[in-house]
């Protein structure tokens, strides 16, 4: 879409040929060098990649988008390879979902896209990878791989792990508790859905900084257990600690869920949300949007909670405070049932 010719190539021809095929490129090999080769394979394998593919010369720069950075910074330097023209690079923006039929063209637009150049790094090479970045709309953020490596802990892999614990209580659950499952599980479980071969290859990769965020969890987890128990007790005084005790992870949780940057990673929009009655029935969702459009309003994100057992679902606009009025009058002449939040 940006005018740039794309090659494709993977170990797995029918990916590439599959990826080609729905936009992505060409699965045909270029003629002579490129100007940069984005490495995307797992972490395990991206140094092997990178000093197969420096080695034949194929590009003038190299970027790898794994999400992890020492590790394999680490193994290329043990291979020997010149990293003059590479940069270890690392979109936080992804899927729960691999493969290119999960792919989306706007998958990157205002998302951060890490870079670690060091002192090393060709400033041609450099600004080749800022190109990428803003030909994908993304936010460059520079950062030293192992401070990238300690904040992802924090932000992805430790949350990975929590999310398939939280799905893991399910999977022996009797049916009639899986039934009322409701829109807070589903939220806090998305990414449990993931693959388990990429993320056992990003975690073997970095386990140590999310070892040390899970132990942090496991304090918190222990003491909430505590507190929980001192509900149950018949001593009044242990109640009243245990109260105290949930209250004050509740309070940590807001004060930290305020901290989580907003879709373009500007500070946290508070948006108002319009909630709309739809059936479950094919061009309901284009309609609305067609009809948010027609008022000129910007959807800035949605959510869909169904019913179970129903042939109906609640969609939640999310909308500039100040496009929220404009919204509701014109979903309400449009016949739209709205409901409230
Ligand atoms: N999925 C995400 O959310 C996400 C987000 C940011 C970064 N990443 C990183 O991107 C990389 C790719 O992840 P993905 O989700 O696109 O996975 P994917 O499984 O969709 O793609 C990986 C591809 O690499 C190919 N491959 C494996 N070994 C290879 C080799 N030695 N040579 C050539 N091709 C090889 C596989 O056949 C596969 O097609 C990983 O390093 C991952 O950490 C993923
Ligand atoms: O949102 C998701 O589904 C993701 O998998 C995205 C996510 C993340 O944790 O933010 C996961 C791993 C990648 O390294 C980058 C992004």
């Amino acid at each position: 879409a940006r005018g740039i010719t794309v090659h494709l190539t993977d170990h797995d021809p029918a990916q590439a040929r599959t990826a080609a095929a729905i936009g992505a490129g060409t699965d045909e090999a270029p003629e002579g060098q490129v100007d940069l080769a984005i490495v995307a394979v797992p972490p395990a394998h991206v140094a092997a990649t990178l000093a197969e593919a420096i080695g034949r010369g194929v590009a003038r720069a190299y970027v790898d988008v794994a999400s992890v950075k020492g590790g394999p910074r680490r193994e290329l330097a043990a291979l020997g390879v010149d990293v003059t023209s590479y940069i270890g690079t690392h979109p936080m923006a992804g899927k729960e979902r691999s493969g290119p039929l999960a792919a989306t063209a706007d998958l990157f637009e205002g998302r951060p896209w890490v870079l670690t150049p060091t002192r090393d790094t060709d400033h041609e090479v450099l600004n080749l990878a800022l190109e990428l970045v803003a030909l994908c709309k993304a936010v460059p953020v520079v950062m030293d791989a192992d401070a990238h490596d300690r904040a992802v802990a924090l932000v992805s892999h430790t949350p990975q792990l929590v999310s398939s614990m939280v799905a893991a209580r399910l999977e022996e659950a009797d049916e009639t508790a899986v039934r009322l499952c409701g829109q807070g599980i589903r939220d806090v479980t998305r990414i449990a859905a993931s693959d388990p071969r990429m993320w056992v290859e990003i975690l073997s990769a970095n386990p140590g900084p999310v070892a040390d965020v899970l132990a942090g969890i496991a304090s918190d987890l222990e003491a909430t257990v505590d507190a929980l128990r001192g509900l149950q007790s018949a001593d009044v005084e242990k109640r009243r600690g245990g109260a105290a005790g949930i209250e004050d992870v509740l309070k940590r949780g807001n004060a930290g869920r305020v901290r989580v940057p907003g879709k373009h990673g500007t500070a946290p929009v508070a948006y108002e949300t319009i909630a709309v009655l739809i059936s479950d029935e094919p061009g309901e969702l284009a309609r609305i949007f067609a009809d948010a459009g027609r008022a000129g309003v910007n959807i800035e994100d949605v959510r869909i909670e169904h019913a179970t057992g129903q042939q109906a679902g609640l969609v939640q606009l999310m909308v500039d405070p100040r496009a929220a009025a404009a919204l509701t009058a014109e979903l309400r002449e449009r016949g739209w049932a709205l409901r409230q939040q």
